[in-house]
């Protein structure tokens, strides 16, 4: 996948349009028809979407933490789900002005070349919000751009969006919100040095630091897969720990992931990613440290046979 900052492709395109935060099986099945259309006219495919999320630039008090997959992430499902190249678009008020149908005519025809958009039906766009699908449609007719509208899609019998995802992520459900994602919801960061503390206690950690306004689940246990570096497919089961650790008066949150049963060079400054699968337990206060390191052997067994 190719990242276009200057002009477009220079080669007629199918586009699909959105913010996909999640990249969820809703936006995978925009992905999915624009392949279908582009394969049968040898159309490569570009999602255009916006940075930062347009929620966080418009609302009054945006919230801190709002973001399933923050840039990167989101970049790498688009890539892995098939999507050629990617135009991320700043998102500010001057944008956020431009009327539906300018907004098509320059971004989407003139820039890439489109012959074919794709988007879902709840889709809105330009000025105000005022450009919907029916208005995509009109233009489509009048300037021969082929339109397709995806129908929802449902997981789990609700239509699969991305703030259903945040909900489930911010109640612990990880397990429901990977099911709507169609992928594990994850945190990928560089490894930062810890207190050196994990390895004198026998449970060494890669300390990991979300970008910040990624939302996050509660404080807590967490099972799951490691991937190390970018090229690397590789997923190794381990253990993470969300939270600030307040059985050693600690305050700034960090998620500090445990390999389970392997020994691995230093990796500090290398990109890792976690991938949350299930909950295990909240983060607590322990009176000992030994009681602590129980609980964390006890941890490491549970996630050991969950994954
Ligand atoms: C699986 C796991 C569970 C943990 N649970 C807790 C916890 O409940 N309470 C806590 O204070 N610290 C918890 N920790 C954090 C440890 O205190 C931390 O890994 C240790 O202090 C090492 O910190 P350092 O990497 O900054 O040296 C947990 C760590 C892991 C890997
Ligand atoms: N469940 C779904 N089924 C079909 N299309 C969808 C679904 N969810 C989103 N889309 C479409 O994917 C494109 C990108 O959506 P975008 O990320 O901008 O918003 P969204 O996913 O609808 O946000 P939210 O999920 O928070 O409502 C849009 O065209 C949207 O209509």
């Amino acid at each position: 996948m190719e990242l276009l900052t200057g002009p477009g492709p220079g080669v007629s395109t199918v586009v699909i349009i959105g913010n996909f935060d999640g990249v969820h099986l809703g936006h995978q099945a925009l992905i999915h028809q624009a392949k279908e259309i582009g394969a049968m006219h040898g159309w490569p495919v570009v999602a255009l979407t916006f940075d930062p999320h347009p929620s966080l630039v418009l609302r009054p008090n945006p919230p801190k933490h709002y973001l399933i997959t923050p840039r990167d992430l989101k970049l790498h499902w688009l890539d892995h789900y098939g999507v050629d190249f990617v135009r991320v678009l700043s998102f500010d008020h001057n944008l956020a002005m431009v009327p539906p149908m300018a907004f098509l005519a320059l971004e989407v025809q003139q820039k890439l070349q489109a012959q074919a958009v794709v988007v879902g039906y709840n889709f809105t766009f330009g000025a105000g919000g005022l450009g919907t699908a029916e208005t995509l449609k009109q233009w489509g007719a009048a300037s021969h751009v082929k339109v397709r509208i995806v129908e929802p899609v449902n997981a789990d019998s609700v239509v699969v969006s991305s703030s259903a995802i945040r909900e489930h992520i911010s109640q612990r459900h990880i397990d429901k919100a990977n099911e709507l994602l169609g992928h594990p919801f994850s945190v990928q960061s560089v490894v930062y040095h810890g207190e050196g503390r994990g390895s004198t206690i026998g449970i060494p950690t890669l300390n990991l630091l979300p970008v910040e306004q990624q939302i996050m689940p509660p404080f807590g246990v967490y099972a799951g897969y490691v991937t190390i570096g970018e090229a690397n497919n590789a997923l190794l089961p381990a253990v993470a720990n969300w939270g600030i650790r307040p059985t050693f008066g600690g305050h700034k949150p960090v998620l500090e992931v445990h390999v389970i049963d392997q020994t691995l060079p230093d990796l500090h400054d290398n990109v890792v990613r976690f991938d949350f699968q299930q909950a295990l337990r909240s983060e607590q206060k322990f009176e000992s440290v030994d009681e602590l390191i129980r609980q964390i052997h006890y941890d490491v067994d549970r996630a050991r046979q969950l994954l």
